[in-house]
């Protein structure tokens, strides 16, 4: 007997699903990075535990590449809400998140972004609106958690920043005590923002769900942009809309690539 699980994407950001509601799985960090190895393992950026919950239709558990576990993750909510259901509610670390699926993918409330300090979180004090702090050429970036940590950089082009060099230092740099994703983004219209995104405890992916919505909003709270926003991620679009004071309401698709089971013996 294996474990079973499901090859899924949003947009090319790829995951290992696994259901546990029948029957309980527990992974260690090490197991998570063993699967997420795109070499020698399945291969994904998240790998998604779906357990049960006294709260919601179901609970999701996220864990990076890296084997960390963390609060929120967007594309992986939309392919967990394809998985449960139509209308389905699922308990997060960051809070109880409500789904609705369409033909192939699905609209998520991602709840309300917060913008202190202390909740994105920062290591001291700085209106985080505009921060003023810089790495080689990218300054004044703004940030925002959106049940996961944000810096996101303004530029005139995202695809002229080498992310894959200045991603990891600003990813780890003890300004974020609990690093941070990092968002390289370029308005080009109120409605249309393109983005890149160094995903903390993976790298560099095709599109990262928090990360639309956190540039969405970061861009509509600097008055650079009016919701609903289409993010162009190097994976394709998402629609983030948002109004002060409001929820994040993000929209996608959701793909189910194959089933298959893992040999428990190679897990150990
Ligand atoms: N790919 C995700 C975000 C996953 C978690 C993130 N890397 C973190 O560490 O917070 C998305 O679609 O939002």
């Amino acid at each position: 007997m294996g474990v079973r699980f499901h090859k899924m994407h949003g947009l090319g950001n790829d995951f290992v699903v696994i259901d546990a509601r029948v029957a309980p799985v527990a992974l260690s960090e090490p197991q998570v990075r063993a699967i997420a190895d795109r070499r020698t393992g399945v291969g994904c950026d998240q790998l998604i535990l779906v357990e049960t919950s006294t709260v919601a239709d179901a609970r999701m558990r996220i864990f990076n590449a890296d084997g960390g576990e963390v609060g929120a993750c967007g594309n992986a909510t939309r392919c967990v809400a394809r998985l449960l259901g139509e209308d389905v509610r699922i308990e997060t670390l960051a809070g109880i998140l409500h789904g609705k699926t369409n033909g192939t993918g699905a609209t998520i409330d991602m709840g309300q972004p917060r913008f202190n300090w202390e909740t994105i979180p920062l290591a001291y004090a700085m209106d985080t609106r505009d921060m003023p702090v810089g790495w080689e050429g990218l300054e004044r970036p703004t940030a925002a958690n959106v049940g996961n940590p944000h810096v996101i950089f303004f530029v005139p082009d995202t695809y002229a920043v080498a992310l894959d060099a200045i991603g990891p230092v600003i990813e780890t740099d003890p300004l974020f005590p609990e690093r941070v994703n990092v968002n390289i983004a370029t308005v080009r219209t109120r409605n249309a923002i393109d983005l890149r995104v160094w995903e903390r405890g993976v790298g560099l992916t095709q599109a990262c769900g928090t990360g639309a919505c956190a540039t969405a909003v970061a861009a509509i709270r600097l008055g650079l942009a009016g919701g609903p926003v289409t993010v162009t991620l190097p994976g394709g679009d998402l629609i983030i809309d948002w109004k002060p004071g409001e929820t994040i309401r993000m929209t996608g698709p959701a793909t189910h690539v194959y089933s298959g089971e893992i040999d428990t013996g190679w897990l150990g």
